[in-house]
């Protein structure tokens, strides 16, 4: 029985905690996971839904009483929460979760880290947050240079080689180094935790048309395709640079297992049209599991009932997935 997965409880404002425990009604009785946030928070929250929360000590006790209420490790906020109204006093608290997750795969009593959504400008204002997302966070608290963020869909794969920058500063981001990194992270991570022996990656160029032979910007032919060439060379099943406004209708998605793209929003953009409610992200490369749902804090319904809990319970699944992968 693998250890239990910790549920990080993201911004308290938003969608995370109303969504952790609509995860636990569907996913009660399969692998169990606990919640590092607040008991009195959760509680309060719980009574109006008619749900349970059990307040634990540690995470081995989260198996025991899982069937019957979502275990919550407890980690007080400084002030109440009002949801849809972010509170810039909670943000440490926010933080501090995500480390005592990590803190707790790391020792071996968590199996993996599902993250709740977090806003990183609460975070930054709040508490001085440095990072721009989780996927950089991890990275740095695992102590590793790179780390991979992965959108998964039933209908797609997506992985953006440049993440959290802006677009003016992609070309000069999109070093041979750095794709050549991400393209062995991704084609790793699809062998060891998704069960793909020889998968089948399409690389989009970065310029419209994949440069069209340099007429439309360089870098596909200098920066992508000799990165590309080099890895076929070992083996890779690399196709590229594809043009990225053609690769992923229906009949293209059907040739690739992965579509690795040059920036955040190439990527992100085809994934989140396609199917945001059953998005999954994850963060590869690290020396852990890390899943989360694909979707923000949504400040904007938090509180209303009416946020869909799907994309949180297909991360929630997808870490126990991975767990099982790596286990084998
Ligand atoms: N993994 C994470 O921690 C992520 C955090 N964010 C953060 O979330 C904040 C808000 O970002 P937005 O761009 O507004 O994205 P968002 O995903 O929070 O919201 C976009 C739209 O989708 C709707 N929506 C989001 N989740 C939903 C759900 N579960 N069910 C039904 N509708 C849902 C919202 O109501 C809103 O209309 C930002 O601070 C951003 O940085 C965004 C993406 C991922
Ligand atoms: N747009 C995706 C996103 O912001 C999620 O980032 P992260 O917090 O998982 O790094």
């Amino acid at each position: 029985m693998p250890a239990p997965i910790a549920l990080t409880m993201g911004d308290p404002a938003g969608v995370g905690p109303e969504l952790s425990l609509a995860a636990h009604a569907r996913l009660k009785n399969g692998a169990p996971f606990y919640l590092v946030g607040d008991v009195r928070h959760m509680r309060a929250l719980a009574a109006g839904s008619g749900q349970t929360v059990a307040a634990i000590t540690a995470p081995d006790d989260a198996a025991a009483v899982f069937a019957d209420a979502l275990p919550v490790l407890d980690l007080p906020l400084a002030n109440p929460v009002t949801a849809g109204t972010p509170d810039l006093g909670n943000a440490a608290a926010v933080i501090g979760s995500i480390e005592a997750a990590v803190a707790q795969v790391h020792s071996g009593v968590a199996s993996a880290v599902v993250t709740n959504p977090i806003s990183k400008l609460v975070l930054r204002e709040g508490a001085g947050f440095a990072f721009p997302g989780h996927t950089e966070f991890l990275a740095h608290l695992a102590g590793v240079s790179r780390s991979v963020m992965l959108l998964a869909a039933p209908a797609l794969r997506v992985i953006p080689v440049t993440i959290h920058i802006p677009v003016s500063d992609v070309p000069a981001a999109l070093t041979p180094e750095v794709l050549e990194q991400t393209l062995r992270i991704a084609h790793h991570a699809m062998i060891s935790d998704f069960g793909l022996p020889e998968p089948r990656i399409a690389v989009a160029g970065l310029n419209p048309h994949a440069g069209e032979g340099g007429t439309m910007g360089h870098e596909d032919a200098s920066v992508i395709a000799p990165v590309l060439e080099r890895l076929r060379g070992e083996g890779m099943d690399l196709r590229g640079p594809l043009p990225g406004d053609t690769m992923f209708h229906p009949a293209a998605r059907a040739g690739y297992d992965l579509a690795v793209c040059m920036y955040h929003d190439q990527a992100l953009i085809p994934i989140k049209t396609l199917d945001f409610e059953h998005g999954v992200n994850a963060t590869l490369g690290l020396p852990f599991i890390r899943t989360s749902p694909d979707h923000g804090t949504a400040f904007d319904i938090a509180g209303r009932g009416i946020a869909s809990a799907e994309s949180l319970i297909a991360a929630i699944e997808m870490a126990a997935s991975m767990t099982g992968m790596r286990a084998r």
